[in-house]
């Protein structure tokens, strides 16, 4: 059965924040999201430009027809602009059962107001009683309990307020902006205080307090505890900031697609380059070529997600000669290869499309038949490293695969290196995926 959640929030032209992180984020979690407009915002990643509140009727109205016919497990309210909208919300959803979760939005990233001046009190008195959970922020949450918070115990002291003088069920006091060395959010609920930790992480943060309600939202609507569904939301936000895209020229976006896409791409990964690896082990001469070292055959995931070494698959303990065959050693991984990872994310900064590598012994004789079948190549001498460059730990490749590419400034299906002192010489070959990889193999050794 598939559970139904509601957002009660304004637009976000931008696709940030709002109903439509609200609705990316229901989706991500599997659950169907309705929706009830308040407000439409022309907005982007810098600035709100215009605010355009829908009529208190029509917000009810939109309530009505969906809690009607399709039914609601869990509701959660976002921006709601004005105190007749306030008003109309408040008496509407105190006809049904459901739980609400309340993210009192107030202003926006970029600064604007989504809430006016004389709403704040309709806030506090109509909706905010009905509330199972008020998911405030900082500067939020000293408005609504109406003292100054500096550290944790003023986050809790607040939380503790929110619940027992404004009568709400819970309230979580977020702490992104509570100066602390991890990003620390304060829970009050059933008398108990709870704490929910994370790292900071560098990314992306526009829609993040709607994006964790909603998240919350999804999981009472699957029917989770909400110290579940807290700890659950945590987890989705903080992995939605981290893989956000760069997009606009002001706050970027939180990725709600990343919970389900990261997943997803694996999975994707791990199918095709162990059909391709099965597909290499057929090929006949391939051992003659198989370099003193090993081989690898690496796949990465799509570029917004490729960051580190555990976000590339590769064959674990690498393929390596046996008799006058090959042999991987282990199976696909991530995190299982350290050389070829290093080639392919240095390349994808170039080239995101190319994701894919697999190394052999460097012979002359493969690459004048690279050149003549129009196989684009090119080169890096180990002995031209900068001395810099070569004292760092695991820095001549990357420098390798950028000198060979600006080298012929262009896109090399091949690029070679003639070795050094202890280093075996070695040819890279590059593609979009492992079939092409293994395509331009086969034209090479077949
Ligand atoms: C239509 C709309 N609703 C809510 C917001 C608030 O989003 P944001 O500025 O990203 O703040 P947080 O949700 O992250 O606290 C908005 N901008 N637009
Ligand atoms: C390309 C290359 N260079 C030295 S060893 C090697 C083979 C693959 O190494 P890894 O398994 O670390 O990617």
């Amino acid at each position: 059965m598939i559970r139904k959640a509601l957002t009660i929030a304004g637009s976000d032209s931008g696709g940030g924040a709002g109903i439509e992180a609200d609705l990316k984020t229901f989706s991500a979690f599997g659950v169907h999201g309705l929706v009830a407009i308040t407000s439409v915002t022309a907005q982007n990643t810098q600035e709100v430009r215009a605010i355009y509140d829908i009529s208190p009727e029509v917000v009810a109205k939109q309530i009505e027809a969906v809690v009607e016919d399709i039914g609601v497990d869990a509701a959660k309210t976002g921006m709601l602009s004005n105190a007749k909208i306030i008003k109309a919300v408040a008496k509407t959803v105190k006809k049904y059962e459901f739980p609400l979760v309340v993210d009192p939005v107030m202003i926006a990233k970029s600064g604007a107001p989504l809430l006016r001046e004389d709403a704040m009190e309709a806030l506090i008195e109509k909706i905010i009683p009905l509330a199972t959970l008020v998911t405030p922020n900082k500067s939020e949450a000293e408005k609504l309990s109406g003292m100054k918070i500096e550290g944790l115990e003023d986050a809790k002291k607040a939380a503790k307020i929110i619940v027992e003088e404004l009568g709400a069920k819970g309230a979580i006091v977020k702490g992104g902006h509570l100066s602390l060395s991890e990003a620390v959010d304060v829970l009050y609920f059933n008398e108990k205080f709870r704490e929910y930790r994370a790292p900071f992480v560098k990314g992306c943060t526009h829609g993040t307090g709607c994006s964790f309600s909603a998240a919350i939202t999804a999981n009472l609507a699957k029917g989770k505890k909400l110290e579940e569904a807290v700890r659950i939301a945590k987890e989705f936000i903080t992995m939605g900031i981290y893989y956000g895209p760069r997009i606009g020229h002001g706050h970027c976006p939180v990725n709600q697609n990343a919970w389900i896409d990261i997943p997803a791409e694996k999975w994707r990964v791990y199918e095709s380059l162990g059909n391709a690896l099965k597909e290499l082990m057929s090929i006949d001469n391939l051992y003659e070529h198989a370099p003193e070292v090993g081989m690898n055959f690496i796949y990465a995931l799509p570029k917004l997600y490729a960051r580190s070494k555990e976000d590339v698959a590769g064959v674990k303990g690498r393929i390596v000669k046996f008799g006058n065959k090959i042999k991987p050693v282990g199976w696909v991984e991530f995190g299982a290869s350290d050389h070829l990872t290093r080639a392919i994310l240095t390349f994808m900064e170039f080239f995101p499309e190319v994701r894919s590598a697999l190394n052999l012994k460097y012979s002359e004789e493969l690459i004048k038949k690279a050149s003549s079948l129009g196989l684009k190549v090119s080169f890096y001498d180990r002995r031209e490293e900068p001395e810099e460059i070569k004292a760092k730990e695991g820095g001549t490749i990357p420098w390798g695969v950028k000198t060979a590419i600006e080298r012929i400034n262009d896109k090399p299906d091949i690029i070679y290196h003639l070795g050094d002192w202890g280093k075996e010489p070695m040819l890279l070959i590059f593609g979009e995926n492992p079939e092409i990889v293994l395509r331009k193999l086969k034209m090479l050794i077949e």
